[in-house]
């Protein structure tokens, strides 16, 4: 995003030398020492364009969309204003801009303050953004995810006696009391929230700090009629308690359309109205659009501010002069000096809402932020009992079928020598593709809300990545441990401790460094189809480039780097030193002229595998983990960026 900050604040003398009518001059006061938490806000903008860029990056001819052209505005503390229009009038871009959230590739021209401020990223810790999709992490309760929320959002010496009376009064104020231990769920489980408790849960969140601004995209779309009626009378009763409120909302009612204390009309991204509800039926009326007796006022009004198809220019036409009339009616003269005044005292403010705001709140200390974020993730990677139960059955079985398929076939004999590695390759093969592609399936459906709340400032990539690797840790030590502890003595592998233990540390290494993989294609494809696209081909490079398939000596010169990348050979190798190493007495056949590897070493020769190697390869193993991590995390970031 970009915002074009060195617009000039407004020619004062012309605001001042003009004359200030009564109403207006009660809003007189100073900026200088105004706290919004205490004080109130009032957040105006004036002549603001929004623009977005056409075109891709690369394309030489990208060029500018205009979205918003020249509004301006105001909304005040105990105001719950409804921003209306036809679909693509330019409402959520509009809201996003005022809001500081406005989405990658817009440029924002013109000015939007808070109490004299111009917005800037402290609108995030001062204002609330209920989004039009929820996004939770389904498999928490209410009460759960309350919890984690309070405690990442509040101030952190607010005590835990405190935190529990928020949380009581959050339930109640969003009427979610019998739904305290109900899981927020995903479409299919026995009991989820319905939607217009997800809402309620929303703006339950959004209200934890107490913001003095809240932004609504379309809190009441696909709600019933009573659960919509909730929702507005939930967000009056917080303008009641002095929060400056800004509602997108599509047909509502006349019922709530009189709910609330404001109307912004737009228009093709222009103002066609602003003011009190039922101003707005007189203005269009004293220009000689009157709304029918029988028909619903909101829709009266979209409907003739609409742009419908095949007759775009006449009614754009009718829309537009609409909008001229209303930029010349008192309702904006009046709005208008009202915001000139705002500007006035924007260029006396000097309180210093960031510095105000950081001396009174305290953010969480990193290490508990980490902390809650675990919670969460292991709340939600052990919730599905019944998933994990199936995936150490799974893991249980696999090795149980592998290892009766091996039994009495791998000895110290020449056709044990091949039995030995493709045991060997089952349980790198088995450590390697089941996690790799079960991240590939899982975490890019969670990457939505990570980039959400990040961008909310709840927490930094890093903070979620580490408590995510954490999280994810004891299941990915667990299966190849459950895995090799079956499987291995079932194929009958050498049986010393020594060579058990490695080939399970091998086992877990190959593990880690797999899974690592899928967070890398995760984080760096924005589909998982493209990223399977890329994820599959790389897979077989693995899989030539492992050792067991072909002679690693007897790749082409241009690919013999190959195998350096292929963490499958690291592991296989390690694995096939620990099984050969110090091996001295494999039976050659009876027929001296065929082939015979007689010990350990010609086996690692055969494979272009050194028993020198074995440190190398746990090592590399250890360092595609963490490299994987760096670069999935380094995606992550860079898509935070956008
Ligand atoms: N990044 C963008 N690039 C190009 N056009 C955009 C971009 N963002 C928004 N638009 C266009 O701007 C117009 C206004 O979009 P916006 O989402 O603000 O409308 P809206 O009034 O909220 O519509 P709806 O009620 O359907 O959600 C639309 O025509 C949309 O296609």
């Amino acid at each position: 995003m970009t915002r074009i900050l060195d617009v000039p604040l407004v020619e004062m003398d012309a605001v001042v030398d003009g004359p200030i009518n009564t109403q207006v001059s009660t809003q007189l006061r100073s900026y200088s020492k105004w706290a919004p938490s205490e004080q109130g806000v009032t957040l105006v903008w004036r002549d603001l364009s929004i623009y977005a860029l056409t075109g891709a990056s690369s394309d030489r001819q990208r060029g500018l969309k205009r979205i918003i052209n020249n509004v301006t505005g105001v909304v005040r503390s105990g105001t719950l204003m409804a921003l209306m229009g036809s679909s693509g009038a330019g409402k959520s871009t509009l809201m996003s801009a005022l809001a500081y959230r406005e989405p990658h590739g817009t440029v924002v021209q013109g000015d939007v303050l808070l109490n004299g401020r111009r917005v800037g990223p402290f609108m995030h810790t001062m204002s609330g953004f209920v989004h039009q999709e929820d996004l939770f992490v389904g498999t928490l309760t209410v009460l759960e995810h309350l919890t984690f929320m309070v405690n990442l959002k509040v101030d952190r010496r607010m005590s835990r006696a405190d935190k529990n009376i928020l949380i009581d009064d959050l339930l109640h104020r969003a009427g979610l009391t019998m739904c305290t231990n109900t899981r927020i769920g995903h479409a299919g489980h026995e009991k989820v929230l319905s939607g217009g408790e997800k809402k309620r849960l929303a703006f339950a969140t959004e209200l934890i700090t107490k913001p003095t601004v809240l932004f609504c995209d379309e809190p009441t779309t696909g709600l019933d009629s009573f659960s919509a009626r909730y929702i507005v009378r939930t967000l009056q009763e917080l303008a009641h308690r002095g929060t400056a409120i800004i509602c997108t909302i599509h047909q509502p009612s006349s019922e709530l359309f009189s709910m609330f204390h404001e109307v912004l009309l737009l228009a093709d991204g222009r103002v066609a109205f602003m003011g009190a509800p039922h101003d707005a039926l007189s203005f269009f009326a004293h220009h000689g659009y009157p709304c029918p007796a029988e028909y619903n006022p909101a829709d009266f009004m979209i409907g003739l501010l609409a742009t419908y198809p095949g007759d775009e220019n006449s009614s754009r036409r009718m829309a537009h002069r609409l909008c001229d009339l209303f930029a010349v009616s008192p309702m904006a003269e009046e709005r208008d000096v009202l915001v000139n005044l705002e500007f006035h005292m924007a260029e006396k403010a000097e309180f210093d809402i960031e510095g105000h705001h950081g001396r009174r709140m305290r953010n969480l200390w990193w290490y508990k932020k980490i902390y809650w974020l675990v919670y969460r993730a292991f709340l939600s990677v052990t919730r599905d009992s019944s998933i994990q139960t199936l995936r150490i059955v799974q893991k249980i079985g696999i090795a149980i079928t592998a290892g009766l398929c091996f039994i009495g076939a791998v000895d110290r004999t020449q056709t044990g020598i091949q039995a030995m590695q493709g045991a060997i390759f089952i349980c790198v093969s088995e450590n390697t593709f089941v996690p790799m592609y079960s991240v590939l399936s899982t975490f890019p459906q969670d990457i939505p809300l990570l980039l959400r709340e990040k961008k909310s400032g709840l927490y930094t990539i890093g903070q979620y990545y580490v408590s995510h690797m954490v999280a994810m840790l004891p299941g990915l030590v667990a299966e190849p441990v459950i895995f090799m502890c079956i499987g291995y003595w079932l194929m009958g592998l050498r049986p010393t401790l020594y060579a058990f233990g490695l080939t399970i540390l091998a086992a877990i290494l190959t593990m880690n460094a797999s899974a690592a993989c899928g967070y890398f294609f995760s984080a760096a494809f924005n589909s998982v189809p493209l990223a399977m696209a890329y994820l599959v081909p790389f897979d077989n490079l693995l899989l030539i480039t492992s050792g067991i398939f072909i002679q690693l000596t007897t790749l082409p010169d241009y690919l013999s780097w190959t195998k350096y990348l292929s963490w499958l050979m690291y592991s296989v190798e390690s694995m096939t030193i620990v099984q050969w190493e110090n091996v001295h007495n494999i039976s050659c056949p009876v027929e001296p002229n065929l082939p015979c590897l007689e010990d350990g070493d010609a086996v690692l020769d055969q494979y272009s595998f050194s028993a020198n190697n074995l440190t190398r390869d746990l090592c590399a193993l250890c360092g595609f983990y963490l490299v994987f991590h760096f670069l999935a995390y380094l995606f992550l970031w860079r898509r935070t960026k956008k």
